[in-house]
């Protein structure tokens, strides 16, 4: 009787699931002919001229193990609200200056290492992401990512990528969701184990800073400033935050500024060897305004229009954030768009590759031409993601409400380290036994969401 049950119940599950499978294929929308799979004009009109609908995330199987409070894969809600509210009050426009210091002292260390042991330099710029991103978010330094804090955050990172990849199929196909909760799993359990080191990790953090502010040391950083927010909201308001909300909110600032621009300076460095002569015109200016006796500074960007134009087209040229960021933006509500329905919780892609490489918008994209943009408009702090689409030189920084809420920390790190990069060194493709450059694939990329340039030396 129990297998007959059994049978029955199984057979019943797979033509549900076989029926799910044929509905979800069917609701897969397809672009009507002559359709462009993506523009700067598209993203504007929905992500951010019907901002209102298209800014939630999609419901995943991640989520469901614990990380409830994931800024960037947070719906569109009171929680997201208050955890994006650190960065419109502490990191964006000018507030970002406070971690200049930051950026300037610990670009000295790179400097040093890629003296040292210049074959490495990949290595050497994560543990400098790292660590800037650790400064910022928590006012301490991370000198080696072999041991501490930030080899812990990379285990974390690294786990994540592959666990989250395995819970894909329950994403695109829900019905299986409870069986992840039900079956046992390596997934599963590993999921498990990257969620208490995550929490722990945060939580040591934090505490350290929160033990720091008692002993006086009050050093800038986000985890400072969202301490003492959330402190004051505590006593001016009734309501009670899991502490668990800013004190996440504040380690994944920590984790989205680290492979993001440590993939952008290499595909920076990638540029400067493929493209010899853009090499020589931005060294010429970096020694023309700064000289020998001081390294450049930010305070140097007004005056330095083809180094600040080498950080945009850097980021249009290779962007880490290929398709949009770590997740799509998702629909809350169904849609009609130029006569295509977007279903409730559709995932949309913004397609960064594809309208960066715009033939039509970027000449000769593929090429590495920081050239293409106007001098006098790149010279605007907010050049990066205006919301004129007909001057904006990139996608990569996101759109709409949504958008990188990082981006002002993000173009200092990476125009002050680009300027002196080039202040400091040559960059040239290594040589073979017989004397003649190893060839190096301009577009080979790494596998994932946040990508970079794929290995050269
Ligand atoms: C080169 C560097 C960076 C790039 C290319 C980049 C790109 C992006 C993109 C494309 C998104 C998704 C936007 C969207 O959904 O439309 C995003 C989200 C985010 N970024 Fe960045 N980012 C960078 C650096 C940073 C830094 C330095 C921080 C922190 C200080 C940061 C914090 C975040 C956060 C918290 C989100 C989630 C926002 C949300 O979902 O509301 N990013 N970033």
């Amino acid at each position: 009787m129990a297998l007959v049950k059994f049978t029955t119940f199984s057979l019943a599950f797979a033509v549900a699931a076989l029926l799910h499978i044929v509905y979800r294929i069917s609701r897969i929308g397809m672009r009507p002919k002559g359709y462009p799979p993506g523009s700067g004009r598209m993203v504007s009109d929905l992500f951010e001229k019907r901002g209102g609908n298209y800014s939630s995330r999609w419901h995943s199987t991640f989520r469901e193990f614990g990380n409830e409070y994931h800024v960037a894969t947070h719906p569109y809600d009171q929680v997201w609200r208050r955890q994006r509210r650190l960065y419109t009050t502490h990191v964006s426009g000018n507030q970002a200056n406070k971690y200049l210091p930051y950026q300037s002292f610990e670009s000295l260390y790179l400097l040093r290492d890629l003296i040292k042991d210049p074959e490495e330099f990949r290595d050497h710029l994560e543990r400098y992401t790292i660590s800037i991103a650790c400064t910022i978010a928590y006012g301490r330094r991370c000198g080696s990512v072999k041991v501490g804090p930030g080899r812990i955050l990379l285990d974390w990172f690294m786990g994540n990528i592959h666990a989250v990849a395995n819970t894909k199929i329950a994403d695109w196909f829900p019905i299986f969701r409870p069986l992840f909760h039900i079956v046992p799993s390596n997934t599963k359990t590993r999921l498990l184990e990257l969620n208490k080191l995550e929490s722990d990790l945060w939580s040591d953090m934090w505490n350290g800073v929160a033990e720091k502010m008692k002993q006086g040391l009050n050093y800038p950083s986000m985890c400072r400033d969202s301490i003492l927010d959330w402190e004051q909201e505590r006593k001016a308001s009734n309501v009670a935050v899991d502490i668990r909300e800013p004190m996440f909110n504040v380690g994944h600032a920590w984790a989205a500024a680290t492979d993001t621009q440590a993939n952008t300076l290499a595909a920076f460095v990638k540029a400067m060897v493929l493209f010899p002569d853009v090499q020589a015109k931005a060294r010429e200016e970096v020694d023309r305004i700064v000289g020998d006796s001081r390294l450049p500074e930010w305070k140097d960007r007004p005056d330095m229009p083809i180094v600040r134009r080498c950080v945009e087209e850097t980021l249009r040229w290779m962007p880490t954030t290929l398709t949009g960021g770590p997740m799509p933006h998702c629909t809350m509500k169904e849609d009609t768009y130029e006569g295509y329905t977007i279903p409730a919780n559709a995932g949309l892609y913004n397609c960064v590759w594809t309208i960066n490489n715009d033939p039509d918008i970027y000449t000769d994209p593929r090429t590495f031409n920081p050239f293409r943009f106007p001098e006098d408009l790149s010279g605007s702090e907010t050049f990066h993601v205006s919301t004129d689409y007909s001057i904006r030189p990139h996608l990569t920084f996101g759109a709409g409400r949504r958008v990188c809420p990082g981006s002002y920390v993000a173009v200092r790190t990476l125009f002050m380290t680009m300027a002196r990069l080039l202040w400091a060194f040559e960059f040239h493709p290594k040589l073979d036994a017989s004397g003649k450059p190893i060839p190096i694939d301009p577009d080979a990329l790494t596998p994932g969401l946040v990508v970079g340039p794929a290995h050269f030396e």
